[in-house]
């Protein structure tokens, strides 16, 4: 059987992030992905052009047509945009089994926000208890928590601010510091670091969707959050080592690297 996999995001035009990113990264991980849209965007490789999000009736809509017909093993959510949509979502996510990825996306690698200040209440004390993993980057870390890390003894104390709003797992990217890339991915007993090299590649457009997208397929496989995520954690890194050069500015990683390498 071919795991089913959910993702509720946004639509990024460029192809390079959001809903585009995460049903690539379930083909390539072999799930059958399908897409909730939060909200379209107007996006290329020099930032985000234009926002629209969906009414709630459509999310939430989408959202039954999947999961009461076809079913879910993982859910994956990523940029919900406004605080109505983040308390839908969350309470859709409160009603099923299936393990969820929480990507808490704020702004666009551009610096373009896709998340209103007035949705961070509702992240922290709605969403974020209900996800089984919750993948902030450090710039979404000091937004929901005030903690701000510069440098990799501190994600520690990331995680432990994170996991205080009730996540089961947090996965703190620590893709934005100088030096190796490392995450710290813990449940508050158990420490997994995950390390690999950073590629000095200027397209990275998608990573954190890439990533969150690859660990809600594994979970669908029915992997462990350790196993699921070291397993995203490969994925992601030969995907930025591949990514490429788009339009005039930031560039996707690839989806495809995988394929494309024959290994
Ligand atoms: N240059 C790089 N080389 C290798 N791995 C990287 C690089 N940049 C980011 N990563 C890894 O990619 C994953 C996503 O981390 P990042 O901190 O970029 O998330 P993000 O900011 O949410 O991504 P996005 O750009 O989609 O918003 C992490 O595992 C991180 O360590
Ligand atoms: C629809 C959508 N979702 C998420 C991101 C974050 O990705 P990035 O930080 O790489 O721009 C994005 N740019 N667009």
């Amino acid at each position: 059987m071919i795991p089913n996999v959910l993702t509720v995001a946004g639509s990024d035009s460029g192809g390079g992030a959001g809903i585009q990113a995460d049903l690539k990264t379930m083909l390539a991980l072999g799930v059958h992905g399908m897409s909730v849209v939060t909200a379209v965007t107007a996006q290329n490789s020099l930032g985000v052009q234009g926002a629209w999000e969906l009414p709630v009736e459509a999310v939430r809509a989408q959202y039954r047509s999947v999961v009461d017909d076809i079913g879910v093993q993982a859910v994956k959510t990523g940029m919900l945009a406004s605080a109505e949509l983040v308390e839908a979502v969350a309470e859709l996510l409160a009603g099923t089994d299936s393990p969820a990825v929480v990507d808490p996306v704020g702004v666009s690698k551009h610096g373009d926000s896709l998340l209103a200040a007035s949705a961070l209440d509702s992240v922290r004390t709605k969403l974020l208890p209900v996800a089984t993993v919750a993948t902030p980057n450090l710039d979404e870390v000091a937004q929901l928590t005030g903690v701000r890390v510069e440098s990799e003894e501190q994600l520690r104390r990331a995680a432990a601010a994170v996991l205080a709003y009730g996540p089961r797992w947090v996965l703190i990217k620590g893709g934005h510091l100088p030096g190796d890339a490392v995450d710290l991915l813990t449940d508050g007993s158990e420490e997994h670091w995950l390390r690999a090299p950073r590629h000095d590649n200027r397209h990275t457009h998608g990573t954190g969707c890439t990533l969150a997208s690859a660990i809600a397929s594994q979970l669908a496989k029915g992997w462990s959050v350790p196993e699921a995520v070291t397993a995203a954690k490969e994925y992601v890194t030969g995907a930025v080592a591949a990514g490429f050069a788009l339009g005039g500015g930031i560039g996707p990683v690839d989806h495809g690297w995988e394929f494309r390498t024959g290994s």
